[in-house]
């Protein structure tokens, strides 16, 4: 239930249109529990009476029915629309502001997070566990408490009426809620299992669909099916032990609930064998009976609502509760301008808090100046520009930037300083001019054409028919490599960050664009700090410093020439690639 509690503030918000949901709903059951009570007149007082004439029992008869329809057409209708209106417009604003802060979470949790769950188990909070609160606050905030309501009027009529059978009544129902409660238990754990299978199999849906493409390169289809429908089948034995628990749940209720007004009858004809009760109070008993079977029967199927609907808050929760990883200090200083330098102190990281990725590094960033980084794959150079951008925390040491621990500043500052390309840039299934204006939504064309100009994307840009307003697909499918590397390229030039973050940045074009590029990017980084990540060492020959990593650990250092001097690790790297590349002249460094 703390859930629940949890859920309130939510709900507290909507107190005014739940109120007047909840005022509409107490009309529009009540008025028809108004009909035992005329029956009764009308068979006691009226049809039996002696004293009135035929004509003044007809007129009574019209006179009642025609109040009575009255206030149906009149009142109950317009109060029904109140009520449905009401309590969806409630229910809607809930969800609205659920989905906000689920989508907020997104955007707040640590990279690490999503490195460790799939996308479609996080969307699946979404969609399918915000829609089954629907069903929980239906329930909650309307249906429980008016048929509470009107069951509590229902009892109150009876006791009038006879306190004997009314006694009776109250504890059959008392027995189906018991029963309802019991078996409801059960059902919680299974709803919980089906809710937590079919988020997963959410997860598993949207990354298949993404690696459809890559299933046909491996001919992979059927092993794609066969694990899909395993995966199916598992989900299928869950639901339908959820249906059974449901199944059973509504079922022995629902026997007890028809069984009751039988009884009720049957004593209650003979009462009135005995003289203790009249005809028109056994009929008005009897529909009354009738009436009290729809609250039972609904909020014993309001619990399987209830269930799911907590168990989906339970998952929201968790979520909305997970904690970040990252976290901004209390009072975090911007970070304006960088003007000194960058250091890394004894750096030392691991992903999963067991093999280290990165092993007290240290090295030193000044301003102005172009630096790279290179070594064998693996080794962990994308991992220090991932503590740099601080999407993970240094599990040792400190990284500073202008003598400060880059944990003092604020997030969105120390983000902002800094423009990043990496080897997988994101893009959005929107059109080229609005992926370029993710880093500055204010730039107007001209300078989006000029950064496009720059990242020497404009030329292919302008030969598409749409131009800068074509829109791209889904993570840019519909433009190749290169031109998605160049894209990526034209965000930070128009970003124009004091540091730059090139993690193979120019991977992915041929080797005219990438010299063009490459002269692009050192004209522009001139009085930028640059920091480069690259296989191919021909890209990083103009770099001040190259700090060359092996296995998590800079092993040296030096530019160019004074690493090649060194004769170690870089030397090695540079005779493997010159080797390599020599059918290629264009290519061909001169090396001293
Ligand atoms: N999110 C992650 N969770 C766990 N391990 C990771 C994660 N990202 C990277 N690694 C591991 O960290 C190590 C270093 O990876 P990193 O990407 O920093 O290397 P790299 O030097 O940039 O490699 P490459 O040149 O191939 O891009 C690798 O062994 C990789 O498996």
């Amino acid at each position: 239930m703390e859930e629940l509690r949890k859920f309130l503030p939510y709900a507290d918000r909507q107190k005014t249109l739940y109120a007047i949901g909840f005022a509409g709903s107490l009309f529009r059951f009540l008025i028809p529990l108004s009909v035992p009570l005329v029956i009764k007149y009308l068979f006691d007082e009226l049809l039996q009476n002696g004293e009135l004439t035929d004509i003044e029992k007809t007129e009574k008869v019209l006179l009642v029915f025609g109040i009575l329809l009255a206030v149906f057409f009149l009142v109950r209708g317009p109060m029904e629309y109140v009520r449905q209106f009401f309590m969806h417009k409630a229910n809607n604003n809930i969800i609205r502001q659920m989905r906000m802060d689920v989508f907020r979470k997104v955007h707040r949790l640590d990279a690490g997070y999503f490195a460790n769950h799939k996308s479609g188990e996080i969307g699946a909070r979404f969609f399918e566990d915000i829609e089954k609160i629907r069903g929980l606050m239906t329930a909650l905030f309307a249906n429980i408490w008016i048929e509470m309501i009107v069951l509590a009027f229902v009892i109150a009529a009876m006791l009038l009426m006879n306190v004997k059978l009314a006694f009776l009544a109250v504890l059959l129902v008392g027995i189906q809620f018991g029963l309802a409660h019991l078996l409801a238990k059960r059902l919680k754990r299974t709803t919980r299992e089906v809710m937590e299978c079919r988020s997963v199999l959410s997860g598993f849906v949207y990354e298949k669909i993404q690696g459809a493409v890559l299933a046909k390169l491996f001919a992979a289809e059927k092993r794609e099916e066969l694990a899909f429908e395993d995966r199916l089948r598992r989900y299928d034995t869950l639901t339908d032990r959820q249906a059974r628990h449901q199944a059973l749940t509504i079922s022995s209720v629902n026997v007890l609930s028809d069984a009751t007004p039988f009884m009720i009858v049957m004593i209650g004809a003979l009462q009135v064998i005995d003289g203790g009760l009249t005809l028109g109070s056994l009929i008005a008993f009897f529909a009354y009976v009738d009436r009290m079977r729809a609250p039972v029967a609904a909020l014993v199927q309001a619990f399987p609502s209830i269930t799911e609907g907590s168990v989906a808050l339970q998952r929201i929760f968790r979520f909305l509760e997970t904690p970040s990883a990252i976290r901004e200090i209390e009072k975090p200083v911007p970070l304006n301008k960088f003007e000194q330098a960058i250091e890394f102190r004894h750096v030392r990281f691991s992903y999963d808090g067991g093999r280290e990725i990165v092993k007290n590094v240290s090295f030193a960033i000044e301003k102005g100046k172009t630096y790279a980084f290179v070594g064998g794959s693996g080794g962990g150079k994308s991992t220090i520009i991932q503590l740099l951008l601080r999407m993970y925390d240094a599990g040792g040491g400190a990284i500073l930037i202008d003598g400060r621990d880059i944990r003092d500043y604020s997030l969105a500052s120390l983000r902002s300083r800094m423009g990043v390309v990496t080897q997988d840039h994101f893009l959005y299934s929107c059109s080229i001019k609005d992926n370029i204006k993710l880093a500055g939504p204010d730039a107007s064309d001209e300078e989006v054409e000029a950064a496009a100009r720059k990242a020497f994307a404009h030329e292919f840009i302008a030969s598409l028919s749409q131009g800068y307003d074509t829109e791209i697909g889904e993570r840019g499918v519909k433009l190749s490599g290169g031109q998605k590397q160049r894209i990526a390229l034209a965000r930070v030039f128009l970003k124009n960050p004091d540091i730059i973050l090139l993690d193979e940045a120019t991977s992915a074009l041929d080797n005219e664009s990438e010299g063009a590029v490459q002269e692009a990017i050192e004209a522009y980084g001139r009085d930028k700090t640059v920091v480069m990540i690259a296989h191919r060492l021909s890209t990083v020959l103009h770099a001040d410093t190259i700090f060359v990593l092996k296995e998590g650990r800079i092993v040296e250092q030096g530019n160019h020439q004074e690493l090649l001097q060194q004769g170690g690790y870089y030397k090695e790297l540079w005779a493997m690639q010159t080797e390599e590349e020599l059918p290629s002249p264009a290519k061909e460094p001169v090396v001293v």
